[in-house]
């Protein structure tokens, strides 16, 4: 739930109205069991939450890291229901001062879990308060100023801290390392995809078939949100126009969004013209990317750019963005060809 890139995107997965919080609810899986895909990942926290329940102690820190939309929320919440703990949600940007976090952190209840999204945002003050609270579960609480200050301390009940980030490149060594195990959760493959929308399909009462489950899939940029978004858009179409959660529905549906076969949506395919055609495929260095399609650089980097490298479309390189040649080829383009179209960004 980071930076928006703003309208009504289909396939951003930060943007989420009111309406989409509560349909993720009703969709959220409860348990590890239910929950699709991410198999490594799977297999480390089941462990590390069955060695705490044998020791009968809080598990360790766990630190989630990866783009929107992959489950480090649920995952969190899995976590607390799986132990059986009560679960307390803040967010980085919520934290703005040391003393915003004394307060969460004082009022936890023993063995409570602490979900921290967007961690890489709180204030530099809180994480330093945040080390010695993960390490020896006590904080330290300034009172006054200048000469008079002193520090009083403060125990607090052991509990386990999950941070989501989309940016762990932005954390700090000490806190990274404060984590007892950091999940890095990867995009899904279409097939993962498949069955969390045919579960999502299952609980909505939605029928579909499996060509049009794999139509939505393949279209949903390896991201369990946007999957389950396009799926209400399906449903909607297949209302209003009577026929049925059809493959043809779905192609229907997705092309009067704008969502390409790749799941490319506007934005995305406003970088890939930019570099295609205005720096003839780069290398372009971010700032100029983000420039010249009047966007965020921080959306670019975490939302866009995973998405286009993944499926190679482009590559980083030390000198700048370059596109590949599949990149060329999907806009059906070649180097040299800017003249030829102008500049009709
Ligand atoms: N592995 C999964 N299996 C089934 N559904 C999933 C899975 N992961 C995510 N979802 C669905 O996608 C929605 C979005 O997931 P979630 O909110 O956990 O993402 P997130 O990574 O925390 O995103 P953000 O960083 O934007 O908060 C969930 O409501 C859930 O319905």
């Amino acid at each position: 739930m980071s930076e928006s890139r703003g309208g009504e995107d289909l396939v951003d997965p930060t943007a989420q109205s009111e309406a989409e919080i509560a349909f993720e609810g009703a969709l959220r899986p409860r348990s590890l069991a239910e929950f699709v895909g991410q198999r490594k990942v799977r297999g480390q926290l089941q462990l590390l939450l069955d060695a705490a329940a044998i020791q009968d102690r809080t598990p360790d820190h766990i630190l989630l890291a990866g783009p929107p939309g992959l489950g480090k929320t649920t995952l969190a919440m899995i976590v607390a229901q799986e132990t059986g703990r009560p679960l307390r949600m803040t967010s980085g940007p919520a934290i703005q001062h040391a003393g915003d976090l004394a307060a969460v952190l004082s009022a936890l209840v023993p063995g409570e879990v602490l979900f921290v999204d967007e961690i890489h945002r709180m204030a530099r003050t809180a994480e330093e308060m945040l080390y010695l609270a993960m390490e020896d579960f006590r904080i330290d609480i300034m009172v006054g100023k200048g000469a008079g200050a002193t520090s009083i301390p403060l125990d607090l009940s052991p509990f386990t801290l999950v941070g989501a980030t989309t940016r762990s490149g932005l954390l700090p060594n000490p806190l990274r390392d404060r984590f007892g195990f950091t999940a890095h959760l990867e995009f899904y493959e279409t097939e993962e995809l498949i069955e969390v929308l045919r579960r999502a399909a299952a609980l909505l009462g939605v029928p579909i078939g499996e060509e049009a489950l794999l139509e939505i899939a393949s279209r949903s940029r390896g991201t369990p949100r946007i999957a389950n978004r396009l799926l209400r858009r399906v449903r909607d179409f297949a209302l209003v126009d009577g026929g049925g959660a059809s493959v043809e529905a779905v192609r229907a549906a997705l092309d009067l969004y704008d969502v390409d076969e790749l799941g490319l949506d506007r934005l995305d395919r406003a970088v890939m013209t930019v570099l295609l055609k205005r720096f003839d495929g780069g290398p372009v260095g971010l700032n100029t990317l983000a420039v010249s399609v009047g966007e965020e650089a921080d959306t670019i980097e975490s939302v866009v750019e995973p998405f286009l490298v993944r499926i190679g479309l482009i590559s980083r390189t030390p000198r700048g963005r370059v596109a590949t040649r599949a990149g060329w080829a999907h806009f059906g383009l070649s180097r040299g060809q800017d003249a030829l179209f102008g500049d009709d960004l």
